[in-house]
């Protein structure tokens, strides 16, 4: 018999009961809750006469409708307002710990998840939100649900599901400098598309992924859900482990040596048998760029646009002539052509410190071109807006001429006050293009921290890896 993937692994140490035709029962670790998807399953309850099955697996944070700025004015948007406070008297009626507003550990759910070991290696998560899948970046099996299992996984602490296959996608060798964790998941999702990773839990495993840090493999797994996968995986290692120590919430004493031994398990065997492998050379990857409205129209930024001509296929070639005309794009056009109107760094992708870090050395003693109208900084939590006031950071973003903003979802999706206008076009470090994503009309590119802040300074998009390059011969 062959060995077992990392998916395997954690699918069996949760199942309670499978039946004949394959669905299963499967025992929820951490339940993660915001306001979006969360009044209906609260309100199931409450109708139901239903109590939560176990009050501290939850833990709620609201993030997609707060404001970042002037907090301590309230929520101006009455239907945000209402979701937010929503939120905070569901979590109070059912005994559910929530961040609110006010507390420094507030911030996008999936930020706040792994920062507070809330989720941890070996765990199942669930939340009503599509980009859980970051949180299998240690070696959980983490997946975004719908609001009917919201109040299933609350009344119970149970799902039904089934088990998907197994995916691998290998990045071997060592990238180039400047080029990070956002560039290699935009160049998987390039080559095998949105609908890529349907059916499947993928593992990212290689040397490119293993050289990653936490905030990078988070990035890399954020992004599963957009190559069609509702879990991304990474097994767990030292890097893995070192994060962990110490999280308010992980276990503490003997419970974290146990832990450690245990979570030391958590990696698919040598001999597993994977249903299908992808193999990426991390050397080839440049800086990417999305030109379209969706994640899989992506091209290295020293490309150009696409030709919808070249394309044989008809489906894709009507879809790319679509995308170009939302765009306002022309094939040809070199990606470094492009001239933005604002820049968001931020989102669940791409606002942990190290990317604020990236970004800030970037925008270091610059100024931002004087065609962005807005570039802000939107941190993915408050301590990680503390830490990075801390180093520094902020100032440096102000200086420039960025704004610093408190943390939340923000211009990722613009539930709140934070959207582009019809026409504007946006680097943004989220992970989501589609039509209308960052506010009605709006045009979004995605793109890595760095890239976005260079974009700021410079006007148009350009190539961080050629000076890295450059910086890195001297
Ligand atoms: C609002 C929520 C349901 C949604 C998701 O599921 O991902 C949002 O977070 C998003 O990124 O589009
Ligand atoms: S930051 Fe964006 S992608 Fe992440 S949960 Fe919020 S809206 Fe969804």
């Amino acid at each position: 018999m062959s060995g077992k993937t990392l998916y395997d692994k954690l699918w069996e140490d949760h199942v309670v009961h499978t039946e004949d035709d394959g669905s299963s029962l499967i025992y929820i670790d951490r339940h993660l809750v915001h306001e979006v998807t969360s009044p209906q399953a609260f309100e199931g309850l409450r109708l139901a006469g239903r109590k939560p099955w176990r009050q501290a697996r939850n833990l709620a944070v609201a993030d997609h409708n707060v404001p970042t700025t002037d907090r301590d004015k309230g929520i101006a948007d009455p239907v945000s307002r209402l979701q937010v406070e929503t939120l905070e008297k569901n979590c109070a009626e059912f005994g559910i710990t929530e961040f609110d507003m006010s507390d420094i550990r507030q911030g996008i759910v999936h930020v706040v998840g792994p920062e507070q070991g809330a989720t941890l290696p070996g765990m199942t998560v669930v939340c009503g939100d599509s980009h859980t899948s970051t949180h299998g970046a240690s070696g959980a099996l983490a997946f975004g649900i719908g609001t009917s299992e919201v109040e299933h996984v609350l009344a119970t602490q149970c799902l039904v599901q089934k088990k998907a296959k197994n995916m691998l996608i290998k990045v071997d060798g060592e990238v180039r400098p400047g080029i990070t964790a956002k560039d290699i998941v935009l160049a998987i999702i390039g080559k095998i598309g949105t609908a890529g990773g349907n059916g499947y839990t993928i593992e990212f495993a290689g040397s490119a992924i293993r050289a990653l840090s936490m905030e990078g493999r988070m990035t890399v797994c954020n992004m599963a859900i957009e190559a069609g996968a509702r879990a991304g995986l990474i097994g767990v290692d030292d890097v893995t482990i070192e994060y962990y120590r110490d999280r308010p919430l992980a276990p503490k004493g003997n419970d974290w040596f146990m832990a450690e031994r245990m979570w030391q398990q958590l990696h698919s065997d040598p001999d597993a048998v994977f249903d299908k492998v992808v193999e990426l050379n991390a050397a080839d990857i440049k800086p990417q760029v999305t030109w379209g409205t969706s994640p899989e129209l992506v091209v290295p930024v020293d490309a150009s646009v696409p030709d919808p001509d070249q394309e044989s296929d008809a489906t894709k070639r009507e879809s790319m002539k679509r995308a170009l005309q939302y765009m306002d794009l022309k094939p040809g056009v070199a990606i470094t052509d492009i001239k933005l109107d604002k820049v968001f760094i931020g989102s669940c992708t791409n606002s942990r410190i190290e990317d604020l870090r990236a970004a800030a050395a970037v925008a270091k003693g610059k100024k931002l071109a004087a065609n962005i109208q807005l570039a802000m900084v939107v941190p993915g939590s408050g301590l990680i807006k503390q830490q990075a006031e801390s180093e520094g950071l902020d100032k440096i973003f102000i200086e420039a001429g960025f704004e610093w903003r408190d943390p939340g979802c923000s211009m990722c999706l613009a539930m709140n006050a934070d959207r582009l206008e019809p026409g504007e076009r946006c680097a943004s470090t989220s992970n989501r293009n589609f039509e209308g994503r960052q506010g009605y009309g709006g045009r979004t590119h995605l793109v890595s921290p760095a890239m976005a802040a260079a974009a700021a300074i410079a006007g148009h998009f350009v190539d961080v890896s050629t000076e890295a390059n450059q910086g890195a011969q001297a």
